[in-house]
């Protein structure tokens, strides 16, 4: 089929106006916040219902045209890169919450909704949605689904699979599938709605999801610790989770520190300067907990595993301390860097990370390396940083070389090469080393099985 036949068709399939082929719309539309692809996408369609979804897959599914899911474009491994003649379908105008059941905790949403918007929603009816992330301004529920999205609270609440209650899908072969229906137990078979969670749009397209909701924490209060080296973060943290339920534990890098401070609007935590710096939190409801913290605080200083810390006393103490860890990801994109999102179980990583910096010191010498992430989670996130006048092009492709050395060690580990950003164009050559051979032929024999015609998002996960 011609393009022109094709953009014809799509007027009739979803609203004539929610078609767009404006070489604007094809690139916003056609890329997240990665850099590396340059997007060219056939179209954009913007459906409004589950039919009209439907309608565009079966379209697809017929003559074989690839479509690319398209949410709040956040995502960070080019899973809604469309840069190969795409057609891009933007969940924007599917963004209502349909319900909400108080007995059961629930909401169900459109995959349009942002996720900033179901957190909200959940705080308007006394409860709380707990996947959180410095983008749930502008990420959408979809990719989250998408992505298993995780962020900084997963140490207590877990990534998005734990709160999907139920999911209603359209696969590859256009067919409207029901998973789960909001059931807590349901013990009939294989849980499909399962394998749609972190499959980056490679099977079907969410169109709805139940959300589970959760009790609002009270009086979250936030510790930033620094400490003399990275081990003794490790301590910090076993100290710590021996003594409260902590809802995160996150760390960064002097180097992460020093990004934030050069922007002039977040406060320093402490005058001390430290190589590394923890930040946890936890829910001080009682006179007790907050002592416990500060008994515990004390104890890390004794060990010298803690040089200098800071304890928030206030909502605005609190979002400012968060701000020193939220605001990373964004501050550092001027640099272009190159990420790395990498796991390994919780007690390798001082060993893990210690074998990575090596690595990257000896083969990137005159890079800026910028270390954060999740670390009670086992989650690190290794930025590289683009020297300013060093084109786009040469080093990405630098940083692409080292790649081998980096992942090596991440399977010597056991570890995963992506932990919560999923795999997109950016990881997907690499699949190998966190996934074995016959791991990744089942994954290949279930996709066949939702998406005959390989048309649901080919080139992510998988190099196809
Ligand atoms: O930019 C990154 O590398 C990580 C982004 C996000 O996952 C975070 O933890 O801030
Ligand atoms: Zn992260």
């Amino acid at each position: 089929m011609i393009p022109e036949a094709i953009i014809e068709t799509l007027k009739t399939l979803v609203d004539a106006d929610k078609v767009r082929t404006d070489s604007a719309s094809l690139d916003t539309w056609g890329r997240d916040w990665t850099k590396q692809f340059e997007p060219a996408p056939l179209a954009i369609v913007f459906p409004k219902s589950t039919e009209q979804v439907q309608a565009v897959v079966r379209f697809a599914n017929e003559h074989k045209l690839a479509l690319t899911p398209s949410g709040g474009r956040t995502g960070l491994s080019a899973a809604a890169v469309a840069a190969n003649g795409e057609i891009v379908v933007s969940f924007d105008y599917m963004n209502q919450i349909l319900d909400f059941n108080p007995y059961d905790r629930t909401v169900t949403c459109q995959p349009g909704v942002v996720t900033a918007q179901l957190q909200q929603y959940a705080e308007d009816q006394g409860l709380y949605y707990p996947v959180d992330f410095a983008s749930a301004g502008s990420s959408q529920i979809g990719g989250n689904i998408g992505t298993n999205a995780g962020g900084i609270k997963v140490i207590r609440y877990g990534m998005t699979r734990n709160w999907v209650a139920g999911l209603k899908v359209v696969t590859g072969a256009g067919e409207l599938l029901e998973l789960n229906k909001g059931l807590v137990k349901n013990a009939t078979g294989y849980d499909l709605r399962q394998l749609f969670i972190g499959a980056e749009g490679t099977l079907g397209f969410v169109v709805e999801a139940t959300m589970r909701l959760e009790r609002a924490p009270k009086n979250l209060t936030a510790m930033v610790l620094g400490t003399p080296d990275f081990d003794s973060i490790m301590p910090v943290l076993h100290a710590f989770q021996g003594k409260l339920d902590l809802t995160a534990f996150e760390f960064f890098s002097d180097k992460a520190m020093g990004k934030i401070m050069a922007r002039g609007d977040v406060p320093a935590p402490f005058a001390t300067d430290c190589p590394f710096y923890a930040l946890l939190e936890f829910e001080a409801v009682s006179e007790d907990i907050a002592n416990q913290a500060l008994e515990t605080f004390e104890h890390c200083v004794e060990q010298r595993w803690v040089l200098d810390g800071v304890m928030s006393q206030s909502e605005q103490q609190l979002q400012n301390l968060w701000k020193l860890r939220e605001f990373i990801s964004e501050t550092i994109s001027h640099w272009t860097p190159y990420k790395n999102d990498i796991s390994v179980t919780i007690s390798q990583v001082p060993a893990f990370l210690r074998d990575i910096d090596a690595i990257v010191g000896e083969h990137y010498p005159d890079f800026e390396i910028v270390w954060f992430g999740h670390i009670g989670d086992g989650n690190l996130h290794l930025n590289i940083l683009k020297p300013d006048a060093m084109p786009k092009e040469e080093f990405f492709a630098k940083c692409a070389s080292v790649n081998q050395w980096v992942f090596d060690i991440v399977k010597r580990y056991n570890g995963s090469i992506s932990a919560e950003h999923g795999m997109g164009m950016t990881k997907r050559d690499y699949l190998g080393y966190s996934r074995s051979p016959e791991e990744i032929a089942v994954m290949k024999a279930v996709k066949a099985v939702f998406d005959p015609n390989g048309i649901m998002n080919p080139g992510k996960i998988f190099p196809d």
